[in-house]
């Protein structure tokens, strides 16, 4: 396990850990909307979710909490990303990502030249997003007590120059990952700002999280399509969607199987927002070959030999 993994363990272990409130089994709760007891197997009781929230995610495969990160903390991760935008810090692992749009144009050492930072977990400032207390008493009632950070992610999505290749396609997340149970997996999102439809704010398909892994590939898109941006295969258009508007510091937390993705920015600004891939302490990892996952496997690889010259013993393991 890695540094970084190993900083988010000590300050699990340093939560106020009301005893017995964390349950190692999903329970069975009684609520206010059902006359049954329901069967809840995506969330724990941790007397954080009221039963409203926890039937909710359970139905849906995501959770809005308005408010939850300070401006002033996200002032701070603002100004981190534009240091490394400047390049006035190296950071180790970190991949810096520009739109397919202008990665051939000539380069300048500004945020209009990024779309997205990942494995920032190495930048001490960036990575307090992911030990921040009140986001991880939310990912503690989906992963349960013992939490990975596992994949970060700072998408900083371009105006669109006019191609559309600011849309992320739908997906789900869990095809890019090689750990299971998918159910012990929560990605937390935080928008940086106010994110509207105007300027691509998530788009979500309620309830998919309950279905399976899907066939991910590169959508057959006129404009051209971002390295590794795969979607669901064969997405139809006419599923009822959720955009997700949210305010400067609302976080959503989503299942791994949630099939989203976010609309073109039509606006001049660059649309911020951070994000985190959590993971039980009792996630493994799988082989995929043989699996749907195995294209995305193979052009991870294939980037990981160009980038670091390595071959042979290199799996589809995310090194954090
Ligand atoms: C849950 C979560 C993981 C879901 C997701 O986030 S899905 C999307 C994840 N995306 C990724 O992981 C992509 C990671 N990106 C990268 O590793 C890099 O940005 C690369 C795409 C490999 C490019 O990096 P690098 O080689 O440093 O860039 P260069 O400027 O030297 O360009 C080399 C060749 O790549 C091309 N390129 C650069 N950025 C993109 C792009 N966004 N989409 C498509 N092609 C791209 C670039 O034009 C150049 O091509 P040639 O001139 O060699 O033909
Ligand atoms: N063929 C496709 N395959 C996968 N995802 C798609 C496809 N077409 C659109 N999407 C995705 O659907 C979501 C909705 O985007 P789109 O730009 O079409 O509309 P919008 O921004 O939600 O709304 P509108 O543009 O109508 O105001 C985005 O995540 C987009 O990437
Ligand atoms: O912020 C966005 O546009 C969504 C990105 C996303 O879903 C992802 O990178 O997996
Ligand atoms: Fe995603
Ligand atoms: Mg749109």
């Amino acid at each position: 396990m890695s540094r970084a993994a190993d900083r988010l363990r000590l300050l699990i272990n340093h939560l106020d850990p009301s005893p017995a409130s964390i349950r190692s089994e999903p329970t069975f709760a009684q609520t206010s909307t059902y006359s049954h007891p329901q069967r809840l197997r995506y969330t724990f009781e941790t007397d954080l979710l009221t039963p409203e929230q926890r039937v909710f995610y359970e139905e849906n495969g995501f959770l809005l909490i308005k408010n939850l990160v300070s401006e002033e903390d996200i002032d701070r991760f603002r100004k981190a990303f534009e240091r490394i935008c400047r390049q006035e810090v190296k950071v180790p692992g970190l991949v810096v990502m520009r739109d397919v749009a202008i990665a051939k144009s000539e380069f300048v050492p500004d945020q209009k030249a990024v779309s997205k930072l990942q494995d920032f977990q190495e930048d001490p400032e960036l990575f307090r997003y992911c030990s921040l207390p009140q986001i991880l008493k939310y990912v503690e009632c989906f992963t349960g007590p013992n939490i990975m950070a596992m994949h970060t992610m700072l998408i900083n999505k371009p105006p669109d120059a006019g191609k559309k290749t600011s849309r992320h396609p739908m997906h789900q997340d869990l095809h890019y990952f090689p750990f299971r149970p998918a159910d012990r997996i929560v990605c937390s999102w935080t928008a940086m700002e106010k994110v509207t439809r105007q300027n691509g704010c998530l788009v979500v398909l309620p309830g998919t999280h309950q279905g399976t892994l899907q066939e991910h590939d590169y959508p057959e898109w006129e404009g051209g399509v971002n390295k590794m941006y795969h979607g669901v295969r064969g997405y139809d258009p006419q599923q009822p969607r959720v955009h997700l508007e949210m305010e400067k510091g609302d976080t959503v937390f989503f299942h791994p199987l949630l099939i989203h993705g976010s609309g073109m920015n039509q606006t001049q600004g660059f649309r911020k927002a951070i994000s985190c891939h959590y993971a039980s302490g009792d996630c493994y990892y799988i082989d995929v070959k043989g699996t749907t996952q195995e294209n995305i496997e193979h052009e991870a690889l294939d980037i990981a030999v160009r980038k670091y010259g390595v071959e042979g013993d290199v799996h589809f393991k995310i090194p954090v």
